[in-house]
């Protein structure tokens, strides 16, 4: 990958940023916002080097139109407070306000385009949709900088398809994940345990197959566990579930005894009858879900489990909350596991949105994790030894 200094004088240059902006929101209140400041590195170094920066970035998972809900006006306000210059918003992603607001842009002035996944040929899987979307950016811009993290791992329009259009190269923030991320995939000291949880399902489950040839143990929570509870005949009442793929979990538990892996999974559940914050909280064991209740955080029984399995391995990458911790009564696992890992003697890697959010969020001192990646998938997708698409464009 090639630093931002090879790209040569960036005076009065265009030069299009894709970062990873997806930060939790209460309404338009951002609860946490480091991955925005994960950002400033790269865009100050452009700003100070006389560029015309132009960010595109995604919020959450819009179905391919524009939805006020997942406008990116909160992080455009944020921004500008922490870059102390204003940053526009342009009011579509290549339409003709971008246009025009990427034309009328100064040296060391900066633009935001709204969310690119309001336009659908972002996230297709058609070559030519995506590369159609990619032409339209890398006509606004004269260079292309990758500083999305937590992205890199999508092979999207504004990841991938557009740094074979610019010239290109990867940002600071891309640097330092991976050289990070480089010290646990090597040769990690062991027992190697790597805890799971989370609500992104079926991306997760997809990388535990890899994980169960690198482990040695791996401990699940969050919303993930219901579809193991479920593969071993348990009944999960209303809680999150991929009944497509109990087939596919029932052959990880397979393969992880005959690997000597051991998957550790929550022995009591809590449990409540819906989604909502001031939701009554029991807590069951794990076998005996009521069927018409769901399961929002692991139990404590599991909790302390967890704790003890993450202070005797030498190396812990956590990835997922345990349990809907944006819920007061629904925070404790998630506590449990960030106590330990701060308390950890090994190795620890946390990664993820809302897994690193919550860790800031719940008050642990960030400063005692070896490493808080911005990427949940895209480190793990690092860590299984995967190639990640908008890591391996930019060596083109
Ligand atoms: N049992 C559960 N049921 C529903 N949602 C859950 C459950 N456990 C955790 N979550 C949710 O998972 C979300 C984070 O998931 P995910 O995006 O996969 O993590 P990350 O961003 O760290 O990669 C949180 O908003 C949390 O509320
Ligand atoms: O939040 C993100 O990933 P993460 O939850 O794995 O940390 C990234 O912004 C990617 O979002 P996506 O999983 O909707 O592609």
């Amino acid at each position: 990958m090639k630093t931002i200094d090879t790209l040569g004088d960036l005076r009065g240059k265009r030069v299009l940023v894709r970062s990873d902006f997806n930060v939790p929101l209460d309404g338009t209140t951002i609860t946490d916002d480091g991955r925005i400041r994960a950002a400033l590195p790269t865009l100050t170094e452009l700003l100070d080097a006389g560029a015309k920066v132009i960010i595109t970035a995604h919020l959450g998972r819009p179905k391919g139109s524009p939805d006020p809900k997942y406008s990116l006006a909160p992080v455009a306000q944020r921004l500008g407070e922490l870059l102390g210059k204003p940053v526009t918003l342009a009011a579509d992603t290549v339409g003709e306000d971008a246009k025009a607001k990427a034309d009328a842009l100064g040296e060391g002035e900066v633009l935001l385009l709204e969310n690119i996944r309001f336009d659908p040929r972002e996230t297709s899987k058609d070559d030519a949709e995506r590369g159609a979307l990619a032409d339209e950016l890398a006509s606004l811009a004269d260079a292309f900088v990758s500083d999305g993290f937590g992205v890199v791992h999508r092979k999207q329009a504004s990841v991938y398809d557009v740094a074979k259009r610019l010239p290109h190269a990867a940002g600071k923030l891309v640097f330092k994940e991976i050289d990070s991320l480089s010290k646990a995939t090597g040769n990690p000291e062991r027992p190697y345990a790597v805890v799971l949880g989370g609500s992104k399902v079926s991306d997760k489950l997809g990388v535990i197959g890899n994980l169960l040839t690198k482990a040695d143990e791996l401990l699940i929570g969050g919303g993930m566990v219901f579809t193991f509870l479920a593969a071993k005949g348990y009944s999960v009442g209303t809680s999150l579930l991929e009944e497509d793929q109990i087939e596919a979990v029932k052959g990880y538990l397979r393969d992880a005894e005959a690997n000597g892996v051991e998957i550790v999974l929550p022995v009591d559940i809590v449990v409540a009858p819906e989604f909502k914050a001031d939701a009554p909280a029991t807590v069951v064991p794990a076998d005996a879900i009521p069927a018409d209740q769901m399961g929002l955080d692991i139990g404590p029984e599991s909790a302390k489990l967890f704790a003890d399995k993450i202070a005797q391995a030498r190396t812990i990458v956590w990835n997922g909350p345990m349990g809907v911790f944006e819920f007061d009564a629904f925070a404790n696992g998630t506590k449990a596991v960030a106590q330990a890992m701060q308390d950890a003697a090994g190795f620890t890697i946390v990664g993820g949105g809302d897994s690193a959010a919550a860790v800031r969020i719940l008050g642990f001192d960030e400063s005692k994790f070896d490493h808080i990646s911005t990427g949940g998938g895209a480190s793990l997708e690092f860590l299984e030894g995967k190639e990640l698409p908008g890591v391996a464009v930019l060596g083109d």
